[in-house]
């Protein structure tokens, strides 16, 4: 296949890009690399550097068979101070990216959807038929992209995929978390064990769970991106597929934090400060559909993406 991969600078895009080229697919790259990095982009890959508004002059006449999305502004807790950002660049964006697949008959779309569209579930896991209930603007956004394409799909014959995927770790094919203000958990704490910058804060220790912290369902990057490769497959031209990808099982703070101390032989220096607004409690995926549609299944633990994330910051390489 000849594939756009947008937002393939970033962290996912990266990992995707590289499998992709592994099976033999063409890939050209659009990204602004706002947040990703040119120097992440493999040798002989186009990268068009460019916002996502612009993905019509890459897509016209040049006959790709699929776009894959990532390109995005995903943080939960920059999403409630900066709503107006999240609203222009993954609604706006998407709906420009969106009219010039139609224009231009691209058939496929694999979409990098969230977790965060569902909010506080009622219950885990957390069905694609659960109610989506976003409390943050960046769920929210991501929840209209989501909208936007059902719509695309029915009106077209375009074949599309939504990925929800639940928090994504590790590092593989060359690549690792890279952000330039990291925020998320298993980077951040691997940054304190290692003794460079402050104590790691963790987020509140009062919320329903049984030790007071946040419940996430973490999926290897590596996992992920074998889900991107099948998802290209897996929908009918009409059909809009939504499927969640996580391990199907939780871990708190504390948890992760106890596994960085076990795979890095180093205390996590931490504190604990106030809830992150836009946090839910408790998220867990379950992954039937995408077993079921895709023939998916994660391979890899949570011991496997912090062995792989350490691997990564420590060395600049990676072990898979
Ligand atoms: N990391 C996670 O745990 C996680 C979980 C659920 C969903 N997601 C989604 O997966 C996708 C990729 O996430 P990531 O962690 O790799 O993030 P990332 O920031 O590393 O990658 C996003 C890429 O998009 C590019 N980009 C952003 N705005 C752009 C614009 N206006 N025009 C062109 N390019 C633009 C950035 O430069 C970057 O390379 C995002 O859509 C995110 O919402 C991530
Ligand atoms: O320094 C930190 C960082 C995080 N946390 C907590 O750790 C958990 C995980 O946080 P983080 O790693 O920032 O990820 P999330 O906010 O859960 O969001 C990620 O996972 C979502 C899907 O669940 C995706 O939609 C988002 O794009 C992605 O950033 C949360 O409970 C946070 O409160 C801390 O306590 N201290």
């Amino acid at each position: 296949m000849k594939a756009l991969v947008v937002g393939g600078a970033g962290y996912i895009g990266s990992v995707v890009t590289r499998l992709l080229l592994s099976q033999g697919h063409e890939v050209v790259i659009l990204d602004d690399c706002s947040t990703g990095h040119a120097d992440s982009v493999p040798s002989g890959v186009e990268l068009v550097r460019a916002d996502i508004g612009t993905a019509g002059s890459v897509l016209a006449g040049a006959g790709f068979d699929a776009v894959l999305h990532f390109a995005a502004k995903s943080l939960v807790g920059e999403s409630v101070r900066e709503p107006g950002l999240y609203w222009r660049t993954n609604v706006v964006g998407t709906r420009a990216l969106l009219d010039a697949i139609t224009e231009y008959q691209v058939p496929v779309l694999v979409f990098s959807s969230t977790a965060a569209t569902y909010g506080d579930p009622e219950t885990v896991p957390i069905l694609e038929s659960a109610a989506t209930r976003p409390t943050s603007p960046y769920g929210a956004s991501k929840l209209a992209v989501d909208m936007m394409i059902t719509g695309e799909c029915a009106a077209t014959e375009l074949a599309a995929v939504s990925l929800r995927y639940f928090n994504v770790a590790g590092a593989a094919l060359g690549v690792g978390e890279r952000h330039g203000v990291e925020t998320h958990l298993i980077p951040n704490a691997i940054r304190a064990a290692r003794g460079l910058g402050e104590p790691l804060q963790v987020f509140g220790d009062d919320w329903p769970t049984p030790d007071g912290t946040p419940i996430r369902d973490y999926v290897h990057v590596l996992d992920l991106a074998r889900a991107h490769v099948r998802a290209l497959t897996a929908a009918r031209p009409g059909e809009h597929l939504i499927c969640n990808l996580g391990s199907g099982d939780g871990s708190s703070v504390r948890e992760v934090l106890t596994a960085v101390e076990r795979v890095s032989g180093h205390a996590v220096p931490h504190s604990v400060g106030p809830r992150r607004a836009g946090d839910p409690a408790r998220l867990i995926a379950s992954s039937a559909v995408a077993r079921h549609r895709l023939g998916w299944t994660p391979e890899l633990g949570l011991s496997e993406m912090i062995e792989d994330a350490w691997h990564f910051h420590t060395t600049g390489t990676t072990i898979r």
